[in-house]
């Protein structure tokens, strides 16, 4: 490329457009996130996360019929594989969940005989496999966290329910285990988000699901990302109370740092799936009577709006839910990443089945025409 033809850079790839999808959308006059022509929101209040993932998947909801086969097919896969179990206890408890469970997906896609097959039967027996595991990893990391062994799935519970059975040997409240499923499903999708679009960058190279998925979950880890759920979590901590807020969020603006929780690439009138996560963080509080939590909430809240008109994302409210809910912080990016999963495979078999190598251009900076030495 010579210096006089000056192309357009499209730094952080900000406005372009990259591909067409049919798994969701955001509606820009309602401000309201489609999955398959469902509003995600409602979805979250009737459906369960094994609902979502058929519906991504699939197309369309499942029939009971459908639903009973799936869930069966889930529910055969729950037993935390032994080469993942094995490997785990050999980690140090202290490792970043986020590491051990991009590990743990790379071990099921080096143990699975199929691993090579791209055929769309084959991705979605491998995505069964994904989505069964990954609670049952995420909930043995959980445990080794605290030097306890891993409890196994029980096969009459869904994904929600039995998470917490394998995390706590206990299921909280209805409304609680519903609070959890909502921010699964309100996670489960989000477009060409980060992590998404590393599932499609990889998938475009002909690579197999579990490269795509490992992928995607390095990409999920970073705090403009998945990671800000953990993030927000520690920030509140640092909040003692609602009236310090205003000067934390003032000194780490001046600090030129960024409020964890806050800002959308996408959106600018405010996340259109914090309204539902908030509902469910009340109900988390009512049930843990933890109002002090939700006072500081709020006051952050409001004090990055009084300073700099930011509006909360996703992550602001289930950080608090989460850690409400009785889970260490840093497997909330890992929460995040077993509801994702359903998004990622959903976009992995579209980029499939038109597939086109994504490889973009950059305009060189470098040295031209140095003598070697
Ligand atoms: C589920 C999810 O993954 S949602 C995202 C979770 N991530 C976070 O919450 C991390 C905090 N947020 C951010 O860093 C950003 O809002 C992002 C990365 C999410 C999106 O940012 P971008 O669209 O790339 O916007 P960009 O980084 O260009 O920011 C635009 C301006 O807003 C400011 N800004 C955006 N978000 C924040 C924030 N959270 N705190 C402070 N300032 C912010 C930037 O500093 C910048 O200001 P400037 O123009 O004065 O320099
Ligand atoms: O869409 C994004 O850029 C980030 C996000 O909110 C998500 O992935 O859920």
């Amino acid at each position: 490329m010579t210096s006089e033809q000056s192309p357009t850079v499209h730094k952080g790839l900000v406005g372009v457009y990259a591909d067409t999808t049919a798994v969701s959308t955001i509606d820009e006059p309602t401000n309201t996130l489609i999955y398959r022509g469902y509003p995600a929101a409602q979805l979250a209040e009737r459906y369960s996360i094994e609902h979502i993932a058929y519906l991504l998947w699939y197309g369309d909801l499942p029939t009971a019929a459908e639903f009973d086969a799936f869930t069966s097919r889930i529910r055969a896969a729950y037993r935390l594989d032994p080469a993942v179990a094995d490997w785990l206890a050999t980690t140090r408890p202290d490792t970043h969940p986020m590491d051990l469970l991009r590990t743990a997906v790379s071990i099921l896609g080096a143990t699975d005989s199929s691993t090579p097959q791209l055929d769309r039967d084959t991705t979605l027996a491998q995505a069964t496999r994904l989505l069964a595991q990954m609670p049952a990893v995420v909930a043995a990391i959980q445990r080794h966290r605290h030097a306890q062994p891993p409890i196994p799935a029980d096969p009459g519970l869904g994904i929600a329910e039995n998470f917490f059975h394998m995390c706590f040997d206990d299921i909280p409240s209805e409304p609680m285990v519903r609070a959890f499923e909502t921010s699964l499903i309100l996670y489960a999708e989000h477009g060409f988000n980060a992590s998404t679009f590393t599932a499609r960058v990889v998938t475009s190279t002909l690579a197999d699901l579990y490269s795509a998925i490992t992928a995607a979950i390095g990409a999920l880890k970073g705090p403009l990302h998945g990671g800000a759920n953990e993030a927000v979590m520690y920030m509140l901590q640092q909040i003692d109370s609602p009236e310090a807020a205003a000067d934390w969020v003032r000194r780490a603006l001046e600090r030129k740092e960024r409020i964890m929780g806050f800002g959308h690439r996408v959106y600018k009138h405010g996340d259109s799936r914090v309204p539902a996560m908030e509902k469910a963080l009340k109900t988390v509080v009512a049930e843990r009577g933890a109002t002090d939590l939700l006072a500081r909430y709020h006051a952050v809240q409001d004090a990055v709006y009084q300073a700099k008109q930011l509006l909360p994302n996703l992550d602001f409210p289930a950080g608090p839910a989460y850690y409400l809910m009785g889970f260490d912080i840093p497997i909330f990016t890992p929460i995040f990443a077993m509801a994702r999963v359903t998004g990622w495979v959903a976009h992995v078999l579209e980029q499939r089945a038109d597939n086109a190598l994504i490889r973009p251009l950059a305009v060189y900076t470098g040295p031209t025409s140095r003598p070697l030495p």
